[in-house]
């Protein structure tokens, strides 16, 4: 789901840091909150972790390290070892970087931490008080939404029936990229553009309209709105500062209503055709309308289903399109790769357009894809959990009120599972000498979906996207790097963005510019490109 359980960055927290240090001293009321939850923990036999100030807990270490979470973290797990405590103001969070411990609590466990942790205010305002699967307590609310999300949409049949949906997408898509080249001397931008052809696919999914561009980059924007207005805050941390935030408060009220005006009239139109054209295909909001809650007499009301839509929509689009930006990097860095992959997707399919069966039966493509979620999971913490009652991990205690974070980037570099880990090495699946269950089921050593009882219902859907953008992308045209850049920039800060979701639609559109590969049209002859060679071998089709 939009990806990152958890983000929380120095920028996010630096403009607030004096208006805290002023807060602090006149909020004495605090003081009492602290002794309560201090006796509570003494008794607990919390995982390890850097001692904390009163109120604020490590929440000013993190930031005064001047690292991006994700990095804080993977530091200081080479002191605190592979399950450890932060306190975040009254967060507790308790950060698993260890597969065994993920297997426990995921799978052997895992009844007990199938729960979420209770929402930020923010949140539950767009979540219409966790009234969505994601967001949902494990409980008869959850399992109504969630069955019927993979029961009545998710499910293989389904899948397959909306192959022409991503079909026309994928056309487009290509259309799309070609015609950017064209106008911009070859550069494209491929998140944007992936990240488009993915939207398109769920909206029709999930509305069954027919809708203009415009529309389309209408409710897409809306989207990006809403996930930069969930970008945490200090005062999620510290609700003793949230009469210092009423303005954001009003701000996140104001998106939720733009919100609900923007998807309305789309849950109207259907009503309207399914009533006037019952034989119309179907589409998920049909499923919706009618939906018995366990434990619950009333239907979803309309703002539930503007919840309901807004997480489908969102769940798989920036996860795969990060995916695929990772992907086509990860190809220009090695082009053997690239080439063996297109070798496999022409002798497979020849001049035909690569579809989706192919790709299916195609050992080398599902063995980059397979590599890429291993070595880049699109999100950094598989979702936040909490457990149902107080329960224990690794032999430690694990309070009702933590999050628990699995760090999943620690799993893919652990020595222990895979041999050079750090590699980029898609033969290491299609070779056969290595492999993993990306359920985690049968063992832990990748969770790019998560696990568990909250295992992504979307993993089936995500993966045939992957598989077939990346084959068609490949298919079309050769991706090499812009002689203005020197080598593929992989580094962390861009896998940082990527994993903050919120972070890398607002970053993305505000301070970075695109980012830029280029496309080769050229393969009769060889061709340059502002005075440099441009290796050509294909024509795209
Ligand atoms: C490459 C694509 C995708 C990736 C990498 C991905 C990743 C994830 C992850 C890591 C989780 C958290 C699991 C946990 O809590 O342990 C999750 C949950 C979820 N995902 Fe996805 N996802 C993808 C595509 C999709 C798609 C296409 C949809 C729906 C259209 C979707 C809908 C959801 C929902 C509803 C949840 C919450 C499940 C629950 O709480 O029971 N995802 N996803």
């Amino acid at each position: 789901m939009a990806a990152a359980s958890f983000s929380f960055s120095l920028s996010t927290l630096s403009p607030y840091y004096n208006l805290i240090f002023t807060g602090l001293a006149f909020l004495v009321s605090a003081l009492i909150f602290v002794l309560s939850t201090r006796s509570k923990s003494k008794r607990l036999r919390l995982p390890p972790g850097p001692p904390g100030w009163p109120v604020v807990g490590n929440l000013f270490q993190v930031a005064r390290s001047g690292k991006p979470f994700f990095q804080y973290v993977r530091d200081i797990r080479l002191n605190y070892g592979p399950i450890f405590t932060l306190k975040m103001g009254t967060r507790t969070l308790i950060i698993i970087s260890n597969p065994d411990l993920a297997y426990e609590a995921l799978v052997e466990k895992g009844q007990f931490f199938a729960n979420r942790p209770r929402e930020t205010p923010t949140r539950a305002i767009f979540s219409d008080n966790k009234f969505t699967v994601n967001s949902a307590h494990y409980g008869p609310v959850w399992r109504s939404l969630r069955r019927n999300l993979v029961q009545g949409m998710l499910n293989s049949g389904r899948i397959k029936e909306f192959r022409h949906v991503r079909d026309l997408a994928m056309d487009r898509l290509i259309d799309r990229l070609r015609a950017e080249a064209d106008s911009n001397d070859g550069l494209v931008w491929v998140l944007k553009n992936v990240r488009f052809a993915v939207f398109c696919i769920l909206l029709s999914m999930c509305f069954g309209l027919e809708m203009e561009e415009k529309d389309i980059q209408w409710i897409d924007d809306m989207m990006k709105t809403v996930l930069i207005t969930l970008d945490p805050r200090i005062d999620d941390f510290l609700p003793i500062l949230s009469p210092f935030f009423s303005k954001q408060r009003k701000r996140s009220m104001q998106v939720r209503e733009e919100q609900i005006r923007t998807i309305l009239p789309f849950i109207e139109k259907r009503r309207s055709l399914l009533k006037n054209n019952p034989e119309t295909s179907f589409a998920y909001l049909d499923t919706l309308f009618d939906l018995e809650i366990e434990g619950r007499k009333s239907r979803p009301t309309d703002t539930e289903l503007v919840s309901l839509c807004s997480e489908f929509l969102n769940g798989g689009t920036d996860t795969t399109a990060t995916a695929l930006e990772w992907g086509i990097a990860r190809l220009i860095e090695n082009p053997e790769i690239q080439s063996k992959l297109y070798t496999e997707i022409k002798s497979k399919v020849g001049d035909r357009k690569v579809d989706e069966k192919d790709a299916e039966e195609m050992v080398y493509l599902n063995a980059v894809v397979k590599e890429l979620l291993r070595k880049h999971p699109p999100t950094y913490f598989a979702l936040t959990h909490a457990v149902t009652q107080p329960a224990t991990l690794g032999g430690y205690d694990v309070p009702t009120d933590a999050n628990v974070e699995i760090f999943l980037p620690a799993i893919a570099e652990d020595p222990s599972i895979w041999s050079e880990p750090e590699k980029f090495n898609p033969d290491r699946f299609a070779t056969g000498k290595e492999d993993a269950d990306i359920t985690g089921v049968k063992g832990v050593k990748m969770l790019p979906f998560g696990g568990g009882r909250r295992i992504c219902p979307g993993l089936g859907l995500g993966t045939v996207h992957v598989n077939l953008l990346l084959a068609r992308m490949v298919q079309e045209f050769e991706w090499s790097l812009h002689p203005s850049q020197q080598k593929v920039d992989l580094s962390e800060k861009d896998a940082e963005e990527m994993v903050y979701l919120n972070a890398v639609v607002k970053e993305l559109l505000r301070k970075h510019p695109p980012t830029y590969f280029a496309l080769t049209h050229a393969v009769t002859q060889p061709a340059t490109l502002g005075g440099y060679d441009v290796p050509c071998r294909r024509m795209p089709t």
